[in-house]
C-alpha cells in the first residue's frame, strides 16, 4: 500500500489535497462555463465528478489537466499551478475521444508512447514490462496484436486508458471512462480504479453522468450548471439529505438550491 505523504512522528498530518480550487472560473466562447468553484480532490482516493450533461465536467477536467484556456482563480495540482510543465508526466488524462493510432496494433500504440516517456535502449526491458502490464490492467491482453482501428469504441477507450497508465501517474483524470461499456467491463474498470488507489496510491478524478457510479467513489463533487452543488462522501450526502440513493440526494440538493435562489431573488430585485 502506498504511504500517504506528509506524516509526522507526532501523528499523521493530513496530506495536502491533490487538487485545490478556489474561485475557479472558466469562460468558453460567450459563456461563463465554470462559476467560481471551490473544491478539493484528496490524494489516493477516487473522487467522482457527477452532474448532468453540459454542466461543465469536461471543462473542469481540462482545467485540471492544464489544457483549458481562459481559466481564472486558483487551481493547484500536485503542488503546482495547473498546466505547469512539471506536471506533464505526473498526470494521466483520458478524454472522451480515444486518442490512438488506428493503423497501429494495441502493443505498437503503447510502445510508441512508452518510448516518449522512457526513451533509449537502456530502458527497453522496463518499457516492455510497463506496456505488458498496462495492457493487462485494462483487460486487453487478448487483443494485444489487433489493429486499434479494428477495435470497438469501448476497447479503443481502454487503449487510451492504458496509455495514461504507462507512466504510473500520481493523478489520473478520466472523462467518462465507462461510457459504452457493458456491465462486466464497467465493474472490472471500477475494480482497477480501486486497486490503483489502494495499492499504488493513485488519485483518481473520474467523471460520469450515471448516478449509480457515484456509489463506487470515495468522495463526490456534485455539479450543476457550472457550480458545485455539494462535495462529500456518498454516505454523508445521503445522510444529510435523508435520501436513499445519491441520485435522490442530488435531486434534493437541486431543489434546495432552487428554493434558496427563490428566497434571495426578491431582495436583489427590490434594490
Ligand atoms: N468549445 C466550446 N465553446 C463554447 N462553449 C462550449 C465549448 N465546449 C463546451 N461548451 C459549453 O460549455 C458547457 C460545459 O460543457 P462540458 O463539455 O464541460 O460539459 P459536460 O458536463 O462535460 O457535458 P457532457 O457530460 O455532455 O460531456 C456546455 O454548456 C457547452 O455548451
Amino acid at each position: 500500500m502506498a504511504a500517504e505523504r506528509g506524516g509526522t512522528p507526532a501523528g499523521p498530518a493530513p496530506a495536502p489535497p491533490a487538487v485545490r480550487a478556489e474561485g475557479l472560473t472558466v469562460v468558453r466562447g460567450p459563456r461563463t462555463v465554470l462559476r467560481g468553484l471551490d473544491f478539493t480532490v484528496p490524494r489516493g482516493r477516487i473522487t467522482g465528478l457527477l452532474g448532468p450533461s453540459g454542466c461543465g465536467k469536461s471543462t473542469l477536467m481540462r482545467a485540471v489537466a492544464g489544457t483549458q484556456a481562459k481559466v481564472t482563480g486558483t487551481l493547484q495540482v500536485l503542488g503546482h499551478p495547473a498546466g505547469h510543465p512539471a506536471l506533464r508526466t505526473r498526470i494521466g488524462y483520458v478524454t472522451q475521444a480515444p486518442s490512438v493510432f488506428d493503423d497501429l496494433t494495441v502493443r505498437q500504440n503503447l510502445d510508441y508512447f512508452a518510448a516518449i516517456l522512457a526513451p533509449g535502449r537502456a530502458a527497453s526491458d522496463r518499457r516492455r514490462e510497463d506496456v505488458t502490464r498496462a495492457i493487462a490492467d485494462v483487460d486487453l491482453t487478448a487483443h494485444t496484436d489487433a489493429l486499434a482501428g479494428h477495435l470497438s469504441g469501448g476497447q479503443r477507450s481502454r487503449v487510451s486508458l492504458a496509455v495514461a497508465l504507462l507512466g504510473d501517474p500520481e493523478l489520473l483524470v478520466l472523462d467518462e471512462p465507462t461510457v459504452g461499456l457493458d456491465p462486466v467491463l464497467r465493474r472490472d474498470l471500477w475494480t482497477l480504479f480501486h486497486s490503483l488507489a489502494a495499492d499504488r496510491g493513485t488519485t483518481l478524478l473520474v467523471s460520469s453522468h450515471v448516478m449509480d457510479e457515484a456509489e463506487r467513489c470515495h468522495r463526490l463533487l456534485l455539479m450543476r450548471e457550472g457550480r458545485i452543488l455539494a462535495q462529500d462522501t456518498p454516505d454523508a450526502l445521503r445522510t444529510r439529505t435523508g435520501a436513499e440513493t445519491v441520485e435522490e440526494a442530488f435531486l434534493r440538493l437541486v431543489d434546495e438550491a432552487a428554493a434558496a435562489a427563490r428566497t434571495t431573488r426578491p431582495k436583489e430585485t427590490a434594490r
